[in-house]
This record gives C-alpha cells, structure tokens and sequence, in this order.
C-alpha cells in the first residue's frame, strides 16, 4: 500500500506531481530569483559555514572558561558544552547575500547572561575576523550584534536548567522550557519555531524557492513587516508552509499560485495552524480565541507551531488587511496569467505604487538634534506606535483605508545656527518647499567620514508616511484627523521623560496630498505624479502624465496645501 505521511491538520487538497509545463515555469522561477539576486555565492555560504564553526568553538571555550572559573574540574568544565544553534532566514535556507546569520547559544544552568556579555563578548573582541560588535544587553531579547568576516549575526544566549549542553543536544522537547526565565524562553523561541516549520513541510526545496519567491513579492509589493502590520519573516513562512502541506507534491510555481488563491478565499480569522496547538508544562499563555477575548481580535492570525503557540500576525489591522488581501487579488491574476504565458515572474516582483495611489497622506517625521543613538531610540519609539495611529485613523468614520508604508526615510543634515533648524523643521517633507533646505549640508555615503563634517551639530530625520483612502462621496462631512494625531503624538511624547525635551526631540504629522510628496519618496528616474490641468491658460502641461525626479528639484507642481497638525510644540 502506498503511504504517505499526512502534514498538518487537515488531509492535502492534492497529491499530483508537477506537469511538465509546470516544471518549465518553475525552471523560469529560479532562473527570475537568480536575478533578483536572491541567492549567494557556493563561496559567500562557504564562508559562513566556516563562521559558524568558529562560532561553535568559542561557545564551547566561553561555557569552558566560565566554568573553570566556578571551580570546576577540567572534565566536568570540558562536558559543560555548550552548542549554537541558527534560525531566521539562515536556518530556513532562504537567506540572501545580505542576510545576516541569527545565532543562538545555549548554555548550562551555571553559565549566566552577564557571563555573555562579559566573557563571550571578551571571546569574540580577540578574534581578527571581528569588524563590529554592539551589544544590546537591555534589549526585549537581549543581544550581541556583530560583523564577522563581513557578515552580519546576531547571537541570543539562552541558559537551560540542565547540567550540560551536549552537541548532540536538540530543543524540541517542551520540557526543557521549565525553571527558563522570560528572556531565555524567547531567545529559545525563534530556533524552536524555525525548526518546526521545517519539519512541518513536505518537501524543503519546494518551499525554500516558494518562500524566497514570497519574501521578494512581499518586499517589492510594500506588505513586509511585522512593526508596521504586515506579515514578518516567520509569518511568510508559515503562510507558505501550510499550502506545502496542502499540496505535497507540486511545484514550488504552483505553490505560489495556489498560495494567493487559498489565502484570498481563506474565512479569516480562522487561523492558519500547521499542527494541533500544543498544551504544556508551562505557565504561560498558549493562543486560544475560545479563552482569551485579545486573540478574537486578530484578523489574520498565523499560529506558531512551537510551544507556547502564539500568533505571528497580531499587528495586522483592518487596513493593512485589506492592503494584503488586494495583494493577494493581484497575485491570483498575475500567476494565473503566468500559467496561460501571458506574463512572466518579474511582473509578478512588480514594485508597489504606493506613492502614486492615494489622494492624501500623512507623514510622520521624527528627529533629533543630537547624536544618531539618541535618534535610533527615539525614531524606534515613534515606529512602534505607528499602528496605533493606524487604528485610530481607520476607526473614523470617513476613512476607508490608513495604509501605513512598510519602510522609513531616513536624512541627516548639517546645521549652524537655529535659522537652520527652523527652517529644516518647516520645509522638510514636501515637494512645495524642500527646495528651501538645499544649501543645507546633507549627510551623504561620500561626505560621511569627512573630518569637517564630523563637528558639526547635526539634525537627524526620518519619515513615516500613511496613505489616506478617504471616503469622498458624502463631502460635506469632514474627516477630522486632529484627535487621532494629537493622541498619538502625546503617546509618543510622554512615553518617557528623555523624550520630553523637545530641544532635541520632535515630532511632526503632516497632512500632504499626493502632489507634494517630497521628491525622497520616489526613485532616481522614477515619474512622480503630476496634476493634469485641464484649464487653457496651462494648456500646454496637457498629456503630461508625469514627469521624472531630477536629483535636485526646486519646482512646484501645485499650489495644494500641506498642513502641520502635531508641530514640536503642539503637546
Ligand atoms: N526586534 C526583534 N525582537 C524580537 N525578535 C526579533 C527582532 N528582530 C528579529 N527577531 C527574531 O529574529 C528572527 C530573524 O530576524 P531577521 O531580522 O534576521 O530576519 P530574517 O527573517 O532572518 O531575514 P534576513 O534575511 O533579512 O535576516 C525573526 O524571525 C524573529 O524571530
Ligand atoms: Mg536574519
Ligand atoms: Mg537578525
């Protein structure tokens, strides 16, 4: 009889194999990511298997030495072990050239964390290969953040309540999450899912091309991230990882297909699971509508199979839902039009269009007169909260859609004088009035090590930006978006008392219509959107549907309005 192991919760929709027309589009897949760059080298993976293995050595060393310190024998400090272990894009086998390598080291019950940031840190700062180390000791999930050998990691360290870590060590099993405190569980979580995920799949090559296939679309289409909504690196994965399941023995092409049809029909918010959840031996809290009235509340929910299953998509709201939705609308058409060869994948990789879709905007600029450590703290506040405004903007009456953009503009600009800050403050973030800012200095890849420009006090920016789908059939009700703005810019403000001086820290929401976005927004080369005038005296602007984004453009395409709503000053 023939068997065949049965992945996830449900029996598959189909067990065919590819056909041969199939296969060709699949050939053409992987010939499209090798374009898009979404492979490294045979040498660049080489070079991280060698990092690892060093990586592996000095865990060992740093549970060795620590031990030896606590008095202990050499055999018993020697059988302490110590084992890393990856996850994220690495581990997925979906990583790119420059993706990082997240690590995980795992360690016995008497190694602590300050012995990480200490003696492991003391480890990696003798070795040659290391370019940059940061560690992030206070962090939700503690972390230290190097370059080596020009890669990328990031190291978590988790402590187990066992005696020894023995290579052969594996995480699976439950149990060893008992007597773990909060930071340990989570730095054990990311490699307990991860690996999972992978034993949840059918066939690991058909989704490691899928999935890069997916991490590339979402990226190009604008719907990536968890912190502004969207989808993050695991939820992706899992997504794809279920329509694995559902069809075992097909083609990572017709995965793709199959993923946009299945999820555009899916009755959200039934959850995407890709096992039972799991009870166990902890006290903490396990995904579960039935119980807990937050968990209803999700609108796409994607379970982590891992113990303690939690969902990878809480941040999703009503707005970036149907953003992800119309998405995956057009993936249905474009792969459906790939399978009749009426387009090919890059159409499929096609960039968003969120600068050009959307009447209204808002943007959101943070910044900071002061050093870059204060503004990555201020401008990582500010971000975190952004889907809050999101929510209170979606709840208005006259708002359909608060699509918040899934990436930051960032600019640093020299200054000498308050005239200077004032006038960066005023001018900043709109095509009308940015030609004012420019003979300011800007900090660029060419003039940053420059000795001259090192001195000078410098102002920090970085820009949000939410698109607006207003509803304009009853106009003469207004939008008002003041209370929204004004909460979350409060929140923000008094979230802690560092981020009260506003000598430093500001914070300002724009109200920007579709013509005078500022020229950041869009590519060296790409057309912003021009108004059509339609009356005689401009005649001559007719037809002229756009025109392309010089390097530096001082002209006005209008005379719409932008208007401050939260200035420095408003809290
Ligand atoms: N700020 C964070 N807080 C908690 N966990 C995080 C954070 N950033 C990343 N992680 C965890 O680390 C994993 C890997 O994140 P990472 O940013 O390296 O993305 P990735 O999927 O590996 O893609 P890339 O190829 O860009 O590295 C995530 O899946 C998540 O579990
Ligand atoms: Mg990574
Ligand atoms: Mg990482």
């Amino acid at each position: 009889m023939n068997y065949q192991k049965v992945y996830g919760i449900t029996g598959p929709v189909s067990v065919a194999g590819p056909t041969a027309p199939e296969n060709k589009l699949n050939d053409a897949l992987i010939q499209e990511l090798k374009k898009e760059g979404s492979f490294e080298t045979e040498a660049e993976t080489a070079k991280r298997v060698e990092i690892l293995k060093i990586l592996q050595e000095l865990a060992q060393n740093f549970v060795y030495q620590v031990s030896k310190k606590k008095n202990m024998s050499d055999g018993m400090a020697k059988d302490a072990g110590g084992k890393i272990f990856t996850f994220g894009s690495y581990k997925l086998g979906v990583h790119g050239p420059g993706s990082d390598i997240d690590t995980l080291v795992v360690v016995p019950k008497h190694i602590m964390r300050e012995d990480f940031f200490t003696v492991f840190d003391s480890l990696l700062r003798e070795r040659p290969e290391l370019d940059e180390i940061a560690p992030v000791p206070d962090a939700f999930v503690p972390v230290i953040k190097i370059k080596f050998s020009g890669i990328s990691i990031d190291l978590l360290c988790a402590r187990l309540d066992v005696a020894q870590v023995p290579i052969t060590l594996t995480l699976s099993d439950k149990n060893l999450l008992r007597n773990l405190d909060e930071k340990d569980l989570r730095a054990l979580n990311g490699t307990r899912v991860t690996d999972e995920i992978l034993e949840l799949v059918p066939k690991t090559s058909v989704f490691r091309i899928a999935l890069r296939a997916i991490k590339i679309w979402a990226n190009r289409r604008g719907i990536y991230g968890n912190v502004f909504g969207f989808p993050g690196g695991v939820a992706w994965a899992m997504l794809v990882a279920r329509i694995c399941q559902l069809y075992p023995n097909a083609c990572s092409a017709v995965i793709l297909n199959r993923f946009f049809k299945i999820y555009s029909e899916w009755k959200w918010p039934q959850p995407v699971v890709l096992k039972p959840i799991e009870d166990g031996p902890l006290q903490v809290r396990v995904w579960n509508p039935k119980i807990y009235a937050q968990d209803r509340s999700h609108r796409m929910p994607v379970i982590t199979p891992a113990y303690p299953s939690m969902c990878a998509t809480h941040n999703i709201s009503d707005s970036t839902k149907k953003v992800i939705l119309s998405e995956f609308e057009r993936g249905i058409k474009v792969t459906n039009d790939i399978f009749s060869n009426k387009q090919s994948w890059n159409n499929l990789f096609e960039k968003h269009d969120f600068f050009h879709k959307y009447k209204f905007y808002l943007t959101v600029a943070v910044t900071t007169k002061g050093d870059d450590e204060q503004h990555l703290k201020w401008t990582g506040l500010v971000e975190s909260k952004l889907r809050l405004l999101v929510l209170k903007l979606e709840a208005l009456a006259g708002i359909n859609i608060a699509h918040p953009f899934f990436a930051l503009f960032g600019t640093t600009y020299c200054y000498d004088n308050e005239n200077d800050v004032q006038n960066i403050l005023e001018n900043y973030g709109s095509h009308k009035t940015e030609n004012k800012l420019q003979n300011l200095i800007k900090i660029t890849d060419d003039n940053k090590e420059d000795e001259s420009l090192k001195e000078k006090a410098k102002m920090y920016l970085t820009t949000m930006y939410i698109g607006l789908d207003v509803n304009v059939e009853n106009k003469k009700e207004k939008v008002d978006i003041h209370i929204p703005c004004a909460e979350y810019f409060n929140l923000c403000r008094n979230f802690n008392e560092e981020f009260q001086d506003n000598n430093i820290f500001s914070l300002i929401i724009r109200y920007v219509k579709l013509y005078d976005l500022p020229s950041e927004v869009y590519d060296e080369g790409e057309r912003r959107p021009i108004k059509k005038k339609t009356s005689k005296r401009t005649k001559e602007n007719d037809g002229d549907a756009g025109s392309k984004r010089p390097k530096s453009d001082a002209r006005s395409a209008d005379t719409a309005s932008t208007k401050a709503i939260g200035q420095t000053a408003a809290a």
